[in-house]
């Protein structure tokens, strides 16, 4: 405990979420799952101090960092000016463009211990990618893997959840707690590990109907579907699609948002704004 970060002397930054991980043995546990290989093309986003960079360059393998924070990116420099293989990018990821770093041959593994207050958007930013990505790694508050990773009738389930198993596989890895950063966070952690399909296995005509027909299921998730859906679909359409338009959104799987978003984009009612 403690190796990493001493003797910097950079102070921790909130706005920019920074929680340096200080476990080393949380570290080695997380490189262990991502298994990095000396021919792989990986890219760490919010690198910070190090911590997870430095087990991911002895791998052998190719590291490019995303940092933010330009008073991190020169002690990063310096830190890892031995590693040719290493470079640091000194860029928001939420705007930045990764097609720059990879190819359908050779995809990114993308890896981070996320700002917490920015990880859903930059989930879905990175989701925008998925064709240059063989998997991703990332540590995120318990309660946001929850939400990746949960299924119909959990509490934790809703659009977050539908989407990101839209695309990838989900799976929740393990469980990191406060005391492994610095400063300690107030809540747990988690990982984990998304792996985007080649294909969806469960294809939908049309992505942006999928996205409205999910956002505006989950907008009031205590409301029926009758009720939350009724700019979209009638009830006799739901009918017809073997969907009781008198369940709530939670109570859905992907395949039944799927079966709907492909009735709406077939379908499209007329008062649809
Ligand atoms: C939770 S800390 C993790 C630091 C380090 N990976 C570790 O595990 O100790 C999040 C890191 O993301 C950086 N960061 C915050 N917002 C960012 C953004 N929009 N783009 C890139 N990096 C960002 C922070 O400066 C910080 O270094």
């Amino acid at each position: 405990m403690g190796r990493h970060n001493e003797n910097i002397g950079h102070q921790a930054r909130k706005r920019f979420g920074q929680n340096f991980l200080h476990d080393q043995g949380v570290i080695d546990r997380i490189v262990r799952s991502i298994n990095p290989k000396s021919d792989q093309n990986l890219v760490e986003i919010g690198p910070g101090l190090g911590a997870l960079t430095e087990e991911l360059l002895k791998s052998g393998g190719s590291v490019t960092a995303v940092e933010l924070d330009r008073d991190l990116t020169p002690i990063l420099r310096t830190k890892f000016f031995n590693y040719p293989q290493f470079n640091v990018i000194e860029a928001d990821a939420l705007k930045f463009d990764f097609t720059q770093l990879a190819t359908p041959e050779r995809p990114m593994r993308l890896i981070g211990n996320l700002p917490y207050n920015i990880s859903t958007p930059l989930i879905f930013h990175l989701l925008t990618f998925r064709g240059l990505v063989q998997d991703m790694y990332f540590m995120l508050q318990k309660e946001v893997v929850d939400r990746l990773a949960a299924k119909p009738g959990e509490d934790a389930y809703g659009r977050l959840g539908v989407m990101a198993q839209y695309y990838c596989k989900v799976e929740s890895l393990f469980n990191v707690g406060p005391g492994a950063f610095q400063p300690a966070p107030k809540v747990w952690s988690a990982i984990v590990r998304l792996t985007p399909y080649t294909e969806p296995p469960l294809a939908c005509k049309d992505v942006a109907t999928l996205t409205t027909v999910v956002r505006q299921a989950f907008a009031m998730r205590r409301k029926t579907l009758r009720n939350t859906l009724k700019q979209l679909i009638t009830v006799d359409a739901l009918q017809s699609l073997d969907i009781d338009p008198q369940i709530r959104p939670e109570r859905l799987g992907l395949p039944e948002f799927v079966r709907i978003a492909d009735y709406v984009y077939d379908h499209p009612l007329e008062n649809e704004s």
